[in-house]
This record gives structure tokens, C-alpha cells and sequence, in this order.
């Protein structure tokens, strides 16, 4: 059976991908408050069952605002449900950690980190936690990063699982990346939203993964480089291996 998924991505091109990799067929579009708008595809064989599609914005605070008013609504519009989704995956394109996340991959969120969430000080960074104001990561169930995994490597679709870092300034040098390695040990990729998208799913109590399609490395600025249009077609793969397996037969815990 399909389950009830919402897919957030920051930006038109991304869900495009997404949804076009899935082949679900009919999209009904469903206005929200605060402007935004999903895009729902039914099954027809799963009355219950649904993927919903939602352009976020790019950056954390933008898709933590959309997410939080998709999940809402669904709260306040579907009687008798107990969580509105069963599943969020925010979904995009990245940037990955050399050597771990070639161009063309998928990265699995192993958990869903805010990598500059917090304080600098003389000793060093400091994390949200340390400082006592809150979380600055989020893990997946294992379970589920396992299946989407074993999905992927079914469909020869290269992949890494590890951390996937939220940050709000895209990195551009040796330094910076070399600063976040160190901080993250085994970080696959970077990108602007992971964390936004999950603090709205923790609020509602439900799962959330990051997958993500690396379009550049994460380093030194060279816009000659990204691979946006590769990245975008391999995002559309992998959510049409996943759309095949995981998506309809969904267990998170
Ligand atoms: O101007 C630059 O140097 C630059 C380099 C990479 C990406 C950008 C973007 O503005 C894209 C942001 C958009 O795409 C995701 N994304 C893709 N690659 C990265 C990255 O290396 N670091 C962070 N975010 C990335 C991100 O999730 C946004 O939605 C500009």
C-alpha cells in the first residue's frame, strides 16, 4: 500500500524531478495557507495512500515554514488521522564531501545535522545542545535509511549514507569544508534545508531522511563545475527506485 509522504524540496526544478522519477500520474493541486501549494499524487489503488509534493523555498527557516503550514493543515483538514504523514523526506540537490559523495550520487541522511546552529568562542564551536537552547540534529531510524539504501544499490544507483549538514551559507573554501569535516566526522553532503524540513517534523512526531543528489563538491567556489542538470536526474531516479519499493511498502521505526 502507498502511504501518506510528503516530499520537500526548496526549489520548482527539484519537485519537477521528484515527481516526474516517481510516475505516479494524476497531481491535484492543493492551495495552503501563507501561499504555498502541494502537489498530491493519488495512487487510485490506496484510498488512504498519497504522495504529496512541496516546494519549501531554499534555506532552513523558509522550508521549516512550509513544512510547518503543510503539516498543519493536514492536522486540521483530515480527521481521524493520528500523524498527518507517515514519512518527510526533504529532497534536492547538494553539495558532497570529497571523497565520500561523487557528482551524480545520492546521499541518505544518516541524520539530519545544523552544522552552524550555534556559537563561535575562543575554545572552539559550540552546538545548540552545548550552549542549552535546543537540538542541532536530528537521527533517522536505521531501518529506513537501510531500505532506501538497499533500494538504491537494487537499482545500481550509486550512494553514501552518512550525516547530510544543514547550513545557511553554502561553503566555498578548503577551509570551510575541512571545518565541517572535522566537526562531522563522515559527512556525505551539504545542503540549506535537511534541518528546517525535520525541526517541523519533530513537532508533529513524525520521521523525516534527507536524500539528496550531489551537483557539486563541497570546497573551494568553482560554479564552472556544478553539475545541476546531472544531479536533477539522478534525484528523479532514485525517487523512482524508491517510489517502486520503500514508498509503498513503508515500516520508519
Ligand atoms: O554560489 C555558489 O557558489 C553556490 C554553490 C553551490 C550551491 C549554490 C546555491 O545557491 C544552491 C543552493 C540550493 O541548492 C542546494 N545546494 C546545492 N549544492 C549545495 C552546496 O554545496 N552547499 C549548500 N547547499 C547546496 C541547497 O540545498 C539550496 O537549495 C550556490
Amino acid at each position: 500500500m502507498l502511504h501518506r509522504i510528503l516530499i520537500v524540496t526548496a526549489v520548482a526544478a527539484e519537485a519537477d524531478s521528484v515527481s516526474t522519477g516517481l510516475g505516479l500520474g494524476g497531481q491535484e493541486l492543493v492551495p495552503l495557507p501563507g501561499g504555498f501549494v502541494l502537489r498530491r499524487h493519488t495512487d487510485g489503488t490506496a484510498p488512504t495512500g498519497r504522495v504529496d509534493v512541496l516546494v519549501g523555498g531554499v534555506g532552513p527557516a523558509a522550508v521549516a515554514a512550509a513544512t510547518g503550514t503543510a503539516l498543519a493543515y493536514a492536522s486540521m483538514t483530515e480527521t481521524g488521522a493520528d500523524a498527518p504523514y507517515d514519512l518527510i523526506v526533504s529532497a534536492g540537490i547538494a553539495g558532497g564531501f570529497v571523497p565520500l559523495a561523487p557528482i551524480g550520487s545520492i546521499v541518505v541522511s544518516a541524520s539530519v545535522v545544523a552544522a552552524d546552529l550555534g556559537a563561535q568562542t575562543p575554545d572552539g564551536y559550540l552546538t545548540v545542545d552545548e550552549l542549552g537552547f535546543g537540538r542541532s540534529a536530528h537521527p533517522v531510524p536505521e531501518a529506513l535509511t537501510g531500505r532506501i539504501a538497499a533500494a538504491l544499490h537494487a537499482g545500481g544507483r550509486a550512494h553514501t549514507v552518512g550525516p547530510v549538514l544543514t547550513v545557511s551559507t553554502v561553503t566555498g573554501t578548503a577551509g570551510r569544508a575541512a571545518e565541517l569535516a572535522a566537526r562531522h566526522p563522515g559527512a556525505a553532503a551539504e545542503a540549506m534545508e535537511g534541518f528546517g524540513v525535520a525541526e517541523a517534523a519533530a513537532a508533529y512526531g513524525v520521521p523525516v531522511v534527507e536524500v539528496r543528489a550531489v551537483s557539486n563538491a563541497v570546497g573551494p567556489r568553482d560554479r564552472a563545475a556544478w553539475r545541476i542538470g546531472e544531479a536533477l536526474e539522478s534525484l528523479g531516479h532514485a525517487f523512482g527506485l524508491l517510489g517502486k519499493t520503500v514508498f509503498v511498502d513503508l515500516d520508519p521505526s
